[in-house]
């Protein structure tokens, strides 16, 4: 290659290059631009996307705005209004009104209404900043939410008042239904000594769940029933009145309070100043916002969960709160406690299988799912007796039908033997009796006291007392106690005794007298010395307040007294079966919930229990199960109605074995039967006739209340004084077999009263069983009574016997008119009562009016008439015939009896009513034997 060829391609070149360089800049630019439009396509597209993404997200969130309110208005339905009818509902969360958020800010367009729902009882307290009428309304809405929402009567609402601005005043009808349900104080003493109560109700039911819930509201769960209480503390103008000490125990119960079903409601005002030593206020301000909800009203309403919100509080009227409460409080007044069953407290099939040896135990209920049972007997606690209080249908009975099943359940008839008593007017007793429909009795009964009266309560107190010093000489070899006893002689046969009686009390009333003395003297000395052999009291009352004085001064018989069961009670009797300072029961909310002590009754030994219910039909059917188990070992108990008739036929079985008697010769002379003196054994009262001076009868006194007068015959004819007459000269006729008695009646009755009390039947009674009764009436009484002392004089002492029966002797009047020979009737009378005896002529007379009786009988009856029954007779007549050391009062259906020479005491009997229909049908119809 030449140079020339060189240099004529390197002009090419040169030519070529810019064209090149032209080209290649041009198809960068196109690149360029491509890339460009093809970023900006790109991006636009992209927008576009974002564009859709956005909207369509707003649309999604903005449905899930509009579906969300609407569950959660739902919702709110289902958690502010529980059923109430459960047990178990609890204000958990409460409505106060709706919260308002602007749609624009979400997207929708309508501004979002949400329910204003606050978690309350046992989540949260409630702190509300604001102190004018909006508080005021939003306290009226929060308690009345949490009433509504709670079951009826489950929740108290506790207020502190300091300005006495009275907002908890249109909650005080609760106070109607249920004691304690509202409880206002104003007073800083009174709101610390409610902080107190309130901290140690924390911690008992802190103990009572033991760890083993989280909260009250979980274990009620767990346990199924509502135990313990929710209390709802309202604090107004907080802290006024509020020390730094009083503060601190405000800030302990906001920590622990939610948790063991107390809630505070603290409002705070404007006027922030505190008590004297008052902390500075700041902090106290700071704290509160520490307790739980705030609800902020000093400028907007505003609930701090939710601050962007605007609150609107749905304010209940004055009247509207007053309506409310209400209808609350008759759903209160019918609502029940929880309920806990017999079956829930006792193994049905585990009968008899303990041994009473080391002492006894009892199933009372159950406090949470603890079972809750006593132990009396026990060496190393030492509690043997009880006290069991209880207001007005708070199911005392009920709780003693449950101790006496209890007992009877675990524990055969060898094991343990009960002496119940009901003092009042009841039946609870009845079914443990056997009647001619239902021959079932309760085997482990000794003695029944259905309406008991004092003499028989003091008549079970000696035999009981009676039987102590029996087991004492049984155990003294062994040891000093029933357990060492049973130890050393296991084949031994020594049931505790359990001695229970209701309306105890009454054996007090009225107080001073000698029956109220020795009982008293009596029960504190079983109480104390019966444990080592077995014995133990409960005592049931209602109210002790009024002998409580006594009980404690005169013979220290509380101090033998352990065991304290509260049923709810008024405060001053809450105090009085407690200690001072614990009106536990007072505070107790449910008929058939308990408060239980077994420390005297001191403070801060209470536990709650409630009681299980004695469910009738499986206590019927077990009771009929241990009575076929030991019909035929046990003997019935001894029944002691006070308020029953005694009827003549009541008498056959004892006339049957005085009748015996007679024909084998075992006894001479033929007793009358009177009557059932008020004591445990069944022995009848008897006035045997022998051919002694004095054994004449007189029954003194009217025989009947006057209001009883023009009753039907023979339905209640209840003239004691003919009943008397009449079932003696029965039982009298019955004791000769032979015949060999003649029965002659004098008859000074109206036609009314014989008529009434049956006169007509009872000699048809007498003819039918062999004896037709002589009448003699007012015109032959003079006549008969000369012919009769005549033949006195005259008589073989051991000729056939003569009854005179006297019905109403004093109507004759004074008998002092004297004869030709100045001799009057009445010396005729004497001389048959003074002479008769001992030539087998007795007199049986009934004088209703004793001035007459004395004329009667005059300055020297003394010794005529050895044996007086006493009915309608004042006191002060009975000292004129027995002296001013007896006592006697005039009651139904009872009589005083005395034996000058076979008596040791005057004695109270249940004197006999008049022959009636079925009486005559009993004797004639009774086997007699020869
Ligand atoms: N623990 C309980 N559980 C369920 N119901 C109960 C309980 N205790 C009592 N009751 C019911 O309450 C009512 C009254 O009870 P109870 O008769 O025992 O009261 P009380 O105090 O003995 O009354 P009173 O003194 O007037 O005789 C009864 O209908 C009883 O069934």
């Amino acid at each position: 290659m030449t140079t020339d060829d060189s240099v004529a391609d390197l002009a090419r070149l040169g030519d070529e290059l810019p064209l090149a360089h032209q080209r290649v800049l041009g198809s960068l630019e196109a690149a360029t631009r491509r890339h460009e439009q093809a970023t900006a396509a790109r991006a636009q597209a992209m927008r576009a996307d974002q564009q859709r993404a956005v909207a369509l997200a707003r649309n999604r969130s903005a449905q899930q705005v509009i579906e969300f309110g609407g569950y959660v208005r739902d919702n709110t339905e289902t958690a502010t209004n529980s059923a109430v009818d459960d047990v178990l509902a609890t204000a958990e969360y409460v409505q106060l009104g709706h919260l308002e958020l602007p749609g624009h800010a979400l997207g929708v367009n309508e501004d979002l209404e949400l329910p204003w729902v606050v978690p309350l009882l046992g989540r949260s307290n409630l702190v509300v900043f604001g102190g004018d009428d909006q508080a005021r309304s939003i306290v009226h809405r929060v308690v009345l939410a949490a009433l509504t929402g709670t079951a009826p009567g489950q929740l108290d609402v506790i207020g502190h008042d300091p300005h006495l601005r009275g907002w908890l005043a249109p909650f005080s009808g609760l106070k109607d239904a249920l004691d304690g349900s509202l409880y206002v104080v104003s007073s800083a003493d009174d709101l610390d000594k409610t902080l107190d109560r309130l901290i140690a109700d924390v911690q008992r039911v802190t103990d009572t769940m033991r760890g083993s819930e989280p909260t009250l509201l979980d274990y009620r769960r767990t346990v199924g029933y509502p135990a313990e209480r929710l209390q709802l503390v309202v604090l107004l103008d907080y802290p006024i009145g509020v020390t730094d000490t009083m503060h601190r125990k405000v800030t302990t119960l906001a920590r622990v309070g939610p948790a063991a079903g107390i809630c505070l409601v603290v409002v705070s005002g404007n006027d922030t100043r505190g008590g004297s030593e008052g902390a500075p206020q700041p902090d106290r301000a700071r704290e509160l916002h520490d307790f739980g909800e705030i609800i902020d009203q000093r400028s907007a309403l505003r609930w701090s969960r939710y601050p962007h919100c605007s609150a609107h509080l749905s304010a209940p009227t004055v009247d509207e709160v007053i309506k409310a409460v209400a209808d609350l409080t008759a759903r209160m007044r019918t609502a029940g406690g929880p309920q806990v069953d017999f079956v829930d407290v006792e193994d049905l099939n585990d009968r008899w299988t303990r041994s009473s040896a080391e002492g006894i135990t009892f199933a009372l209920g159950r406090a949470g799912r603890d079972l809750v049972e006593v132990r009396f007997g026990d060496e190393r606690e030492q509690r043997h007796n009880a006290l069991v209080t209880g207001a007005v249908g708070q199911g005392k009975s009920n709780l003693l039908k449950v101790i006496i099943h209890s007992l009877s359940q675990r524990y055969s008839p060898a094991e343990v033997q009960m002496y119940l008593l009901d003092f009042k007017d009841g039946v609870s007793l009845y079914p443990y009796t056997s009647t001619p429909h239902s021959p079932d009795f309760l085997p482990h009964a000794r003695v029944l006291g259905l309406e008991s009266d004092r003499d028989f309560g003091l008549a079970v107190l000696q035999e009981i007392d009676a039987e102590r010093v029996r087991r004492a000489a049984v155990i003294k070899p062994y040891g000093d106690n029933i357990a060492r006893y049973r130890h050393q002689v296991p084949a031994a046969t020594m049931p505790r005794i359990v001695l229970m009686i209701d309306e105890f009390q009454r054996l007090f009333e009225p107080g001073d007298d000698a029956i109220a003395g020795q009982a008293a003297q009596l029960l504190e000395g079983l109480a104390r010395l019966g444990r080592a052999y077995g014995i133990h009291v409960l005592l049931a009352s209602q109210s002790i307040s009024g002998i409580s004085a006594l009980m404690a001064r005169e013979s220290g018989l509380y101090g033998q007294f352990p065991i304290r069961i509260g049923l709810k009670n008024s405060p001053q009797e809450s105090v009085a079966t407690m200690s001072v300072g614990n009106d536990g029961p007072a505070r107790l909310r449910h008929r058939g919930e308990a408060v239980i002590n077994l420390d005297y009754g001191s403070l801060g030994a209470n536990r709650t229990v409630t009681i299980a219910s004695a469910q009738d039909d499986i206590l019927d059917s077990l009771r009929h199960t241990w009575w076929e188990l030991a019909r035929d070992t046990c003997p019935a108990p001894a029944v002691f109605d006070g308020a029953r008739l005694l009827r003549p036929a009541d008498a056959v079985p004892s006339i049957r074995r005085l009748r015996a008697a007679r024909l084998t010769a075992q006894s001479g002379a033929p007793s009358a039967v009177i009557g059932m003196p008020i004591s445990v054994s069944a022995v009848p009262a008897t006035v045997t006739f022998t051919a002694e001076p004095g054994r004449n009868l007189a029954v003194l006194g009217a025989g009947e209340k006057l209001d009883q007068l023009g009753a039907a015959p023979g339905e209640t004819a209840a003239n004691h004084a003919i009943g008397v007459l009449q079932t003696a000269a029965l039982s009298l006729a019955l004791q000769h077999p032979a015949g060999d008695a003649r029965f002659v009646s004098i008859e000074l009755l109206d036609d009314s009263t014989a008529s009434r009390n049956n006169m007509g039947p009872w000699h048809h009674l007498m003819a039918r069983i062999g004896f037709p009764v002589d009448i003699i009436d007012r015109n032959g009484i003079l006549n008969f009574l000369q012919e009769q002392a005549d033949a006195i004089a005259e008589a073989d002492p051991a000729g056939p016997a003569t009854y005179i029966l006297a019905f109403g002797l004093d109507r004759i009047g004074r008998l002092d008119t004297p004869d030709a020979f100045a001799n009057t009737p009445a010396e005729v009378l004497r001389a048959v009562l003074r002479d008769g005896p001992t030539k087998s002529v007795h007199v049986l007379g009934w004088w209703a009016n004793t001035a007459t009786y004395q004329a009667h009988l005059g300055f020297a009856g003394d010794g005529m008439v050895d044996v007086m029954v006493f009915l309608r007779v004042d006191q002060s007549a009975v000292h004129d015939f027995l002296g001013p050391f007896v006592t006697w009062t005039v009651r139904d259906n009872r009589a005083l009896w005395t034996d000058r020479t076979q008596l040791p005491e005057p004695t109270v009997l249940v004197p006999f009513s008049p022959v009636g229909d079925q009486d005559a049908r009993v004797i004639t119809t009774a086997e007699w034997g020869p």
